[in-house]
């Protein structure tokens, strides 16, 4: 296990959890290109974790690098700058990741990070926004951010930011992580893309109809996310969160899960964590106050 880059100094550390879409309708798509959803979000109690420092002079540095991602593009420093500039706050910060998410995996790390970055800092800086303006701030930088503003699993509608708490089981899930980048834009673009299903009540949706509607274009564009499939398949019924990459399946017990997880290939990374109706975040964060 490598050390975590989060060094001693951090007054803040936080996590960053992963979710996962139980379901995803896609319902149409919108003037602006984007798509009309529907989809079931809880929270894992795995994610990445943030270490956040006060900084007088009004910069924020993010210390770690991710291979890919610039440092003024990584979600972590638009999400601070953002709030830097809305609050009019003299502040800055220095932050360090610990990054433990596969990327562009439809498990939400970015997303989670910019949240994470909005309620730290929000607490750091002592600003006081409620919940409400901090979630409007977030969907600024994508469509998944609201929900882990709040922290509640949750259905949701509209591009993802009509949010509906919801109590959900919290079984374990074993998510298995096909080494392969999927595009979230590439896969809304594809023609094939199922765009017309109609709108389900949340009751049914709750009961277990449902699917993943982005699942066949990217089973055809991504082999290693179809050959994982069919392995897990083997062993329970398993399906994509969101656009992918990563699949997954639930078990009552973590004992169960991590069974099925020794007979996975190497080749196939893959990790057990238990479903959330609250985020550790939030957990976190109410220990704080
Ligand atoms: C579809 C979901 C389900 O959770 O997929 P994942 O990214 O988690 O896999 C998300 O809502 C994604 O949210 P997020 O990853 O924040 O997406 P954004 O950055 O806002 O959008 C990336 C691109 O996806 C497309 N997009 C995204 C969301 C949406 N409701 N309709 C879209 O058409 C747009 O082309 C957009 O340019
Ligand atoms: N802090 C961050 N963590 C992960 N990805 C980030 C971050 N900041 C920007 N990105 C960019 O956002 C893309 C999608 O990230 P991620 O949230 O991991 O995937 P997904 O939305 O599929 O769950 C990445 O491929 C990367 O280019």
């Amino acid at each position: 296990m490598t050390a975590s880059p989060i060094p001693a100094s951090a007054e803040l550390i936080l996590p960053a959890p992963a979710k996962l879409n139980l379901m995803l309708h896609i319902l149409g798509r919108r003037d602006d290109g984007y798509h009309e959803l529907q989809t079931l979000f809880q929270f894992l109690d795995h994610g990445d974790e943030l270490g956040f420092a006060l900084r007088d002079d009004g910069e924020i540095r993010l210390h770690t690098a991710i291979d890919g991602v610039p440092h003024d593009g990584n979600l972590i420093v638009r999400a601070a700058r953002q709030l830097q500039r809305q609050s009019g706050c003299r502040l800055g910060a220095d932050i360090w990741l610990d990054k433990r998410l596969p990327m562009g995996g439809g498990i939400g790390g970015g997303s989670s990070d910019a949240a994470t970055t909005l309620l730290g800092l929000n607490h750091l800086w002592r600003l006081g926004w409620d919940e409400d303006r901090l979630a409007a701030l977030g969907l600024g930088l994508g469509a998944d951010v609201p929900v882990f503003v709040r922290g509640r699993a949750a259905f949701a509608e509209g591009v993802g930011e009509k949010l509906q708490p919801v109590e959900l089981a919290e079984p374990w899930f074993l998510v298995a992580v096909p080494q392969v980048l999927v595009s979230t834009a590439e896969v809304f673009n594809d023609p094939e893309l199922t765009r017309d299903t109609p709108a389900s009540t949340v009751r049914s949706l709750l009961e277990g109809g449902g699917r993943n509607d982005c699942q066949p274009v990217v089973e055809k564009r991504y082999p290693e996310v179809r050959n994982a499939l069919i392995l897990l398949n083997k062993f329970v019924s398993a399906r994509l969160t969101g656009t992918g990459a990563c699949v997954f399946g639930s078990f009552p017990t973590r004992g169960d899960a991590d069974k099925v997880a020794r007979q996975l290939p190497a080749t196939l990374p893959s990790f057990v964590a238990q479903g959330r109706n609250i985020s550790m975040l939030h957990r976190r964060l109410k220990e704080l106050a």
